[in-house]
């Protein structure tokens, strides 16, 4: 059995702070559906002391933001963005539009459509995100998007340059300095000034997340992609505690509510891991946030051998889960529950968070349950067509419809196969169903 040597003091807050969230995005959403352009500026003010004019960046501002990078800024975007669009294409050419003949005379097809306008969050409150400009702009784009527009808050009070870039370079067609509630509201609701998207995508904090899932109906979104949480599960032949202590700390600055675990099959790593933790934390830069989230959420794990670990890791269902153990390939084999997976000691989550070119997108909050993160696939509508293209064919599907169509006491169905099967050459089916028939067929006779 399975023994924690740390649990993290708040993990089972969480349901409390969730019900805050969720009444402060109900307020705020109402507001934005309400009042429009007036509500998001106040909001804005409000939390990000940023109220100017128009939200929407101008090609001027676009290019000084581009001017105060470095050569070498710019090319390091521009090597990420690579990446991210190459496995985006490859992932798209995976997705193949079918057409058969599954009867003869009975053609069935899908096509995979794009949506018409996505809306995509890039977070930007504690650090200017641009990586997820990458993974939602681009990953649009190679979609087939026409219209991609993308918000990210301001940072220090300004437009944040590396964000601005990434969203530039990326192809975005609309490019907002707005955060939070109001961004994925304004952006999904519509304003005078903002034209309504069909979908929202992208990470943000708890607030974001929130706000995108209370608006899902009203527009599509990708997935619930909330505060960061990474699980490394590791054992002495593929890890030590350095590396662990690095790679949960790495993930845990994101913010003081990003679960860190450690799941073990060595008490001895464990212990390795926590002290290391303690020594990184009093260097870290970031350590203010690490260290709280590795307080309240943190937690260290000694299981009995690596089944033991995927049943724990499949329940937990990690956003990220970085494997180093002497053999990786069983937890890519036996896994069933993770945002994306990190195998070996040579890869982390950092690489895939910024350049590897893998979406960094990923489900929260237990998601991995149902979906994996965001991809070109996304934002593709998988839609289905159907001709039937000789008499036989109808006549004979148009008999099995009328007759499947009086088990469920459907009149009207029954007599749009009825009208068919007359008109295209078989036999005249009378109308089983309970409803007046020969009142049905007399119309038309
Ligand atoms: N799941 C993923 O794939 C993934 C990927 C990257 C980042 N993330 C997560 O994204 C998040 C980024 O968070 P962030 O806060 O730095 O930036 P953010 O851009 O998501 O949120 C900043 C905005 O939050 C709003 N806000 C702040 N406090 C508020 C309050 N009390 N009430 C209402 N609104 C408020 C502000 O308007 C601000 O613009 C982190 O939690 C990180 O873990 C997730
Ligand atoms: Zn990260």
């Amino acid at each position: 059995m399975a023994r924690w040597l740390k649990r993290g003091d708040k993990t089972n807050e969480k349901p409390t702070v969730l019900t805050q969230v969720r009444e402060t995005v109900e307020r705020a959403l109402a507001d934005i559906a309400a009042r429009g352009d007036d509500a998001v500026r106040e909001m804005s003010g409000k939390f990000d002391g940023w109220a100017p004019e128009s939200f929407l960046l101008s090609d001027r501002e676009k290019q000084d933001c581009l001017d105060q990078l470095s050569a070498q800024d710019l090319k390091d975007i521009e090597f990420a963005q690579t990446q991210v669009r190459n496995f985006a294409r490859i992932q798209r050419d995976s997705m193949k539009d079918v057409e058969v003949e599954t009867l003869p005379g009975v053609v069935l097809g899908h096509r995979n459509v794009p949506v018409n306008a996505a809306g995509c969050y890039v977070p930007g409150g504690k650090y200017p995100l641009l990586a997820s400009a990458h993974m939602s702009v681009i990953t649009a784009k190679v979609a087939g998007v026409p219209r991609v527009v993308t918000c990210a808050p301001p940072f220090q009070g300004k437009p944040a340059p590396a964000i601005v870039a990434a969203q530039v370079l990326a192809g975005a067609d609309e490019i907002y300095v707005l955060g939070g509630i109001q961004a994925v509201g304004a952006m999904a609701l519509g304003t005078a000034s903002i034209a309504p998207v069909d979908m929202l995508v992208g990470p943000g904090n708890a607030f974001v997340a929130e706000a995108k899932r209370q608006l899902y109906g009203k527009v599509g979104i990708d997935l619930f992609a909330g505060p960061t949480e990474t699980l490394v599960i590791a054992d002495e032949i593929g890890c030590d505690g350095e590396l662990a202590a690095t790679d949960l700390l790495g993930q845990a600055e994101h913010g003081p509510d990003s679960p860190a675990i450690l799941l073990t099959t060595s008490e001895a790593l464990a212990r390795d891991t926590m002290r290391q933790i303690e020594r990184l934390l009093t260097i870290l830069p970031t350590a203010a946030h690490a260290g709280r989230a590795w307080a309240d959420y943190g937690e260290v794990i000694v299981a009995q051998d690596d089944a033991e670990m995927v049943r724990i890791a499949d329940e937990i269902a990690s956003e990220h889960v970085q494997v180093m153990t002497a053999d990786p390939d069983y937890f890519l084999n036996n896994m069933t529950n993770y945002g994306a997976l990190f195998l070996g000691a040579r890869t982390n989550v950092s690489y895939g968070d910024k350049v590897i070119g893998t979406n960094h997108t990923l489900p929260t909050g237990k998601a991995a349950r149902y979906t994996g993160g965001l991809w070109v696939g996304k934002f593709l509508k998988t839609c289905t067509y159907q001709k039937v293209m000789t008499d036989a064919a109808s006549a004979l599907v148009g008999e099995y419809c009328s007759r499947l169509c009086g088990l469920e006491g459907f009149a009207g169905h029954g007599e749009q196969a009825n009208i068919r099967v007359r008109r295209y050459g078989g036999v005249d089916v009378p109308y089983a169903g309970t409803a007046a028939p020969s009142a049905l067929t007399a119309v038309d006779a």
